[in-house]
């Protein structure tokens, strides 16, 4: 991190205008931030932004393969809003309601981070008839409230359809669904961490179909958990890709494919 920090404060020293100004940039500019400051910030987000969403991506993954009716359904929106001669673009994304239904049934059904970040009670205070004493650890379980069976019909189902015309969403603001928890301590990776999963998805179902080795079927697929910084997926996933698109499409976007 220090020979980071250094390298930046000397290549900015060289330049005389910066146009492309990153978040380093920008913390380092700031007289009232400290390098020890900036060396926690930066450590924070990426070790809180490094395993989850990928985690989540691969959650997704798992339900998808083992629900064929799901991608096909996923597919199908895909090709009616995008077709088939260009790749998903960012822009694309808010079009697409079926895409968004299977992020949040993601992010329901495998709460990466299932017991929050701990929190502090700064106050005496009561919460739902529990008392909290000041200075007490608190810690908030994501994954028993988004799993809650009082609220969600069959909750260990994976259904995206459940958030298809429903007000319900994932930022915090129905305390039904928290994946990123919410108020002033939400995850500040929030929208980026949405744009991620939704993309990544996105790209791989319309332009790579998803298949699994010989031999394997749906029902063989496990959601085995892995309890550590995050829950994630237990077991290896092992699938395999193919070409959907005509190969011009993904060389007019750069992408080199080999096998196809
Ligand atoms: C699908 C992906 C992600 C999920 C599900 C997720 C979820 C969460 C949750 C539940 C918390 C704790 C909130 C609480 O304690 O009330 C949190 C905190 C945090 N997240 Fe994320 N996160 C994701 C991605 C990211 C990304 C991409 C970044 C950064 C680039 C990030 C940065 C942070 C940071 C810095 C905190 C601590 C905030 C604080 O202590 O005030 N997260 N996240």
């Amino acid at each position: 991190m220090d020979s980071i920090i250094d390298n930046r404060l000397k290549e900015n020293s060289n330049s005389k205008s910066n146009t492309e100004e990153d978040l380093l940039d920008v913390l380092l500019a700031m007289s009232n931030v400290s390098r020890v400051q900036v060396k926690v910030l930066l450590l924070d987000i990426i070790s809180a932004g490094a395993e989850t969403t990928p985690d989540t991506i691969v959650r997704a993954i798992t339900e998808l393969v083992r629900h064929p009716n799901i991608i096909e359904r996923l597919q199908s929106e895909l090709d009616d809003v995008i077709g088939k001669e260009r790749l998903v673009e960012e822009a694309d994304l808010n079009n697409l309601e079926y895409l968004q239904a299977v992020v949040k049934e993601t992010l329901r059904l495998h709460t990466v981070v299932g017991l929050g970040i701990p929190h502090f009670s700064t106050e005496a205070t009561k919460v739902s008839g529990y008392d909290i004493p000041a200075n007490t650890q608190v810690m908030l379980n994501y994954y028993a409230i988004n799993r809650d069976a009082k609220v969600w019909k069959n909750p260990l189902k994976f259904d995206p359809s459940r958030f298809l015309n429903s007000p319900v969403d994932v930022r915090g603001h129905h305390y039904v669904l928290l994946p990123f928890g919410a108020g002033r301590r939400r995850c500040p990776g929030m929208n980026l961490a949405l744009v991620n999963v939704a993309y990544n998805i996105a790209q791989l179902i319309h332009a790579c179909p998803i298949s699994l080795p010989e031999g394997l079927t749906h029902l063989d697929v496990d959601v085995e958990e892995k309890f550590g910084m995050t829950v994630a997926r237990g077991n290896p996933l092992n699938l395999l890709i193919k070409r959907r698109l005509p190969l011009d499409v993904y060389r007019r976007a750069g992408l080199q494919l080999s096998g196809v």
